[in-house]
């Protein structure tokens, strides 16, 4: 995150005491990393006992916008998937008001990031990518993923004033193909769902187990859950691919971690062929989403304390890599 809205104590200490069953706020600590929205540790004390939340204020997100990724979470929890359940308060809502902007409280999970996973870290995270996605499949909200091509389409034409004409040349020729793709009949006939569209390393934590060195790592949730939506499930794969499965270069796809990452997943749900056959546009459509998003966020910043934006660079050398796959 960053902090946009800053929040202190005195703000939250009545409401939390009044409306939730989670006990007295005890501490509340702006969050580092990150980059839509305002999170805090929230911390309280109840019969005597530390509890742990997060509390995030949506900066973008319209209250409209907001149930599907909150009763998304709540559907996924209830279903065994790690992932924060969001708090509710007396009346059951889970969707407030703070600051005059959308709020919600969700359980923090435990556990640290991994950012520089070895294979078996990919495993697990493929395997509970796919869990995860079964699991949606009775979702009963859809939202169309709201970074997807329409966004692009928008976007683009806001960013390439400050590309040099290279840049310029890539991203747009790399619409049109991403534009074809998505109105193929290939692409219409892959499987989609509820997906989190966003599982980078610094988005999923594992549980050290108490040791120091990562091997008996277990997986400890996934979380931000703020760019879900429907969606291709292969697409969601494709954005985790191009996160986990770097190579030493940061660029390129280590064979190693991504077999790894796609054996696991297939375990669970094996890919159709149409998903195989589009396995190389989808590793680009993700690669370009985030090199659009980074862009946008590098080009037209927002206002905020403790912003440290992305670098795109990062994901235009990701999609050079994938275009010569
Ligand atoms: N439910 C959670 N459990 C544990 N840590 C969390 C949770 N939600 C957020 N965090 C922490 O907050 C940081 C920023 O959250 P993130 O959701 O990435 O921000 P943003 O909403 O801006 O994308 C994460 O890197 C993580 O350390
Ligand atoms: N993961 C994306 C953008 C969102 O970042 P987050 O840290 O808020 O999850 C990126 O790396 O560009």
């Amino acid at each position: 995150m960053a902090v946009f809205t800053p929040i202190e104590l005195k703000d939250i200490s009545h409401w939390i005491a009044k409306d939730f069953k989670i006990g007295q706020a005890s501490e509340i600590r702006g969050i580092h990393g990150g980059i839509e929205n305002s999170n805090f540790f929230l911390d309280t004390m109840q019969d005597g006992k530390k509890q742990e939340y997060v509390l995030t204020i949506f900066e973008r997100l319209s209250a409209q916008q907001l149930p599907y990724y909150l009763e998304l979470m709540r559907h996924l929890a209830n279903k065994g998937i790690p992932v924060p359940k969001p708090i509710e308060n007396h009346k059951g809502e889970i969707l407030f008001s703070l600051k005059g902007k959308p709020a919600a409280i969700v359980s923090k999970l435990p556990g640290l990031s991994r950012l520089k996973p070895e294979v078996k870290h990919c495993s697990m995270v493929g395997e509970m990518l796919a869990k995860m996605h079964l699991a949606g499949k009775d979702f009963s909200k859809t939202q169309e993923n709201l970074r997807s091509l329409g966004w692009w389409q928008k976007t683009i034409p806001l960013i390439t004033p400050h590309l040099n004409a290279a840049q310029k040349d890539l991203l747009i020729h790399e619409l049109a193909i991403q534009e074809a793709f998505f109105s193929s009949a290939a692409y219409d006939m892959i499987p989609q769902g509820a997906s989190h569209c966003d599982l980078f390393r610094d988005n999923v934590l594992f549980d050290p187990r108490g040791l120091a060195d990562s091997s008996q790592d277990q997986l400890g949730g996934f979380f931000d859950f703020y760019f879900a939506g429907t969606d291709k499930w292969l697409f969601d794969l494709a954005v985790t691919a191009n996160d986990w499965c770097l190579a030493d270069n940061k660029q390129d796809l280590d064979p190693a971690r991504l077999d790894a990452l796609m054996q696991a997943y297939q375990s669970v749900r094996p890919l159709t062929s149409e998903e195989q056959a589009s396995w190389p546009l989808m590793l680009r459509a993700a690669a370009l989403r985030f090199w659009v998003s980074r862009l946008w966020d590098f080009y037209l910043p927002r206002d905020a304390q403790m912003l440290t934006p992305h670098d795109p660079t990062h994901f235009e050398h990701i999609l050079l890599s994938r275009r010569s796959l």
